[in-house]
């Protein structure tokens, strides 16, 4: 399975401008190329540009899903499709989207930690169903959104529930880089599966963007890596096999006390 990561800079509330940002890079990075599958980052389509969201954001997904929708059968590749803002009967929801290569959209998930930090719970309603997984090419996978990252009974449940693979998208402020990089290693290691992410770069409205989108492998080691700055694809190739070498090597799985932990 190839991976293409989009770490991209968002133009601030012009969905049209977005689209076409990316359209581009498939056309450049992905087109003929060997990859499967693309991630882009969290609110790719507007950035935070949350007072205006009513404005500029998606109506019932539209028309951010029929565009991932385009990208994926015209390119041939699953579409991990980041996060969009999204409004569902007059509420703001934060939406991601995951799309296959046929264009079928097979996962949708409206991100239910909205941060306080970036005072998304001012302007967002929070998702009320919890994050589920899904297949792509047989493989169960799941996906979180950005400070979804620090709870970890959300991916131990992906986990539990068969996840291989776990997605974030994200845009994560440069000024808590450390916790970011040290976050995704630790949910790669404790459920013994890759994590991916895909988070933006640039700034907008005063906060710097920490880039460094991220493929770690079950064992915690990192595959690729982005930079802080600026615009790249961040890629590798995910050998499957090794999510089921290394829960038998450590059985972590085997070893859990069911029966000991509290329902906090
Ligand atoms: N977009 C986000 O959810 C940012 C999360 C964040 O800033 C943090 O967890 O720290």
């Amino acid at each position: 399975m190839n991976v293409a990561i989009y770490q991209m800079d968002i133009i601030p509330g012009d969905v049209k401008a977005n689209h076409e940002r990316v359209r581009k890079w498939m056309e450049h990075t992905v087109k003929n190329s060997e990859y499967n599958m693309v991630v882009l980052p969290e609110m790719w389509t507007t950035a935070y540009t949350l007072p205006e969201l009513h404005e500029v954001a998606d109506k019932e997904g539209e028309p951010t899903t029929s565009f991932l929708q385009e990208m994926a059968r015209t390119y041939q590749v699953h579409v991990i499709g980041g996060s969009f803002a999204n409004i569902v009967d007059g509420e703001a929801f934060n939406t991601a989207c995951v799309v296959n290569k046929q264009g079928e959209v097979v996962y949708q998930y409206d991100k239910i930690h909205l941060v306080p930090m970036l005072d998304e719970p001012t302007y967002l309603a929070g998702g009320r169903k919890t994050a589920e997984t899904f297949e792509l090419d047989g493989v169960k996978m799941g996906i979180i959104i950005c400070y979804d990252l620090r709870f970890p009974e959300l991916t131990r449940q992906l986990a539990l529930e068969g996840a291989e693979v776990l997605f974030i998208v994200a845009e994560w402020p440069l000024a808590r880089r450390n916790h970011w990089m040290t976050l995704q290693k630790a949910r790669a290691i404790e459920n013994q599966m890759y994590v991916i992410s895909s988070d933006r770069c640039g700034s907008y409205n005063g906060t710097t963007f920490s880039g460094t989108s991220m493929i770690i492998d079950p064992i915690g080691d990192v595959l690729a890596e982005g930079s802080i700055e600026g615009e790249e694809t961040v890629e590798a190739q995910l050998d499957l096999s090794a999510v089921e070498r290394t829960r038998k090597n450590v059985p972590v799985f085997e070893s859990r006390m069911k029966g000991l932990y509290k329902d906090l």
